[in-house]
């Protein structure tokens, strides 16, 4: 394990299992469309990838980089930055937005009003991780993959600070990791 993590919060067992059901559901959920899956870079890159192994349908995909939580804040500003549009015009497909996180809600929420702005026929939601304890929007996850408590985690694509996107786990670092940056 890395040794700057304290603990594993979820394995890389527990993410397969998760991307493997949530590919069931969305392939069982979607069939006879052509959805279009949006990834908000950059946390959810690893895990949209992996998930549409286990979407056995026709789809399209693209990237949208937004950002709230530079840096080392491990708190988001609120202020939801769109760093990079999609290519892909929404009017009229069937969108399943793909997140890493939900948190507060802030990110989620301003983009579910600018896509409807964008006339999407439909807008669901797939999470891989869900901190229900910080929601302040309330948003409708359609997908969940995994509920966890009230930590800062990284990894599986989850930085803090650009580090630690590639381990294959969700961990929480160490303490001593935030106080001598
Ligand atoms: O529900 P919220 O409180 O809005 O938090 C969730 C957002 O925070 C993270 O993005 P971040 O801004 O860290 O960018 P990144 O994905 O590029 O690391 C994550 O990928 C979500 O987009
Ligand atoms: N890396 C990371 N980004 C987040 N954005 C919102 N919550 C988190 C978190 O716990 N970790």
């Amino acid at each position: 394990m890395n040794p700057d993590i304290e603990k594993v919060l979820v394995s890389e067992e527990e993410i397969a299992a998760a991307n493997k059901r949530l590919g069931q559901q969305l392939t069982a959920d979607y069939q006879g469309k052509n959805p279009l899956f949006v990834c908000i870079l950059r946390g959810a890159a690893m895990f949209m990838m992996d998930l549409i192994k286990h979407v056995d349908i026709p789809l399209e995909y693209d990237f949208m980089d937004v950002s709230s939580y530079g840096g080392e804040n491990t708190v988001t500003t609120g202020d939801v930055r769109i760093i990079k549009d999609l290519d892909t015009s929404l009017r009229d497909r069937d969108v399943v937005i793909v997140e890493d996180i939900i948190d507060t809600g802030y990110t989620l929420d301003r983009l579910i009003e600018l896509f409807k702005t964008r006339h999407a026929n439909s807008i669901k939601i797939v999470s891989f991780l869900d901190k229900p304890s910080r929601r302040i929007k309330h948003v409708h996850v359609d997908y969940n993959g995994v509920k966890i408590p009230d930590e800062f985690v990284v990894g599986y694509g989850m930085d803090y600070d650009e580090r630690y996107r590639n381990l294959p786990y969700v961990g929480v670092l160490k303490q001593e990791i935030y106080s001598t940056k």
